[in-house]
């Protein structure tokens, strides 16, 4: 399975974390950084990430920021993204079974790595639940 990856320099580090997490269990990673704590304009790394999930090149995406907002509004722009906001393993189970979520949004500064890296695996072993969800998915884009 395929993963893009982007953060701002509140995330670096929970990134690298779970980049490495990712790539020793043979997931493919497309790392779009910042690879530093130096600050940086968290949209300039989120619209790739976006970009690939939106035109199905990666099945997931995952954000990191400070609290986590920034990247998933960002994020949310793009018509077949659907990025949840997560602090929680059980609202990272909500976001896959219930939304349908592509794009996992972390907060850096309100989560702990420990807690992060739970959600990542959390996010990729859950199933979108289907049923009554598909229609208030599928409901989500019908913007104007
Ligand atoms: O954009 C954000 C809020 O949604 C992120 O949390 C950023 O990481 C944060 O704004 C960065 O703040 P900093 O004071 O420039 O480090």
């Amino acid at each position: 399975m395929k993963i893009a990856i982007g953060n701002d320099h509140a995330g670096t580090d929970y990134k690298n974390e779970i980049v490495t997490y990712l790539r020793d269990n043979n997931y493919e990673v497309i790392n779009y950084g910042t690879d530093s704590s130096d600050s940086v304009d968290y949209p300039d790394f989120v619209h790739p990430v976006a970009d690939d999930v939106d035109k199905n090149n990666v099945t997931y995406g995952i954000l990191i920021c400070g609290s986590g907002n920034g990247v998933a509004m960002t994020a949310n722009k793009y018509k077949n993204v659907r990025a949840g906001l997560c602090w929680t393993k059980e609202l990272t189970t909500l976001t896959r079974q219930h939304n349908d979520a592509n794009v996992l949004c972390i907060p850096a500064r309100f989560t702990s790595k420990h807690q992060a890296l739970d959600m990542v695996k959390e996010f990729l072993a859950t199933e979108f639940e289907g049923g009554r969800h598909v229609k208030r998915v599928n409901k989500i884009s019908m913007c104007k």
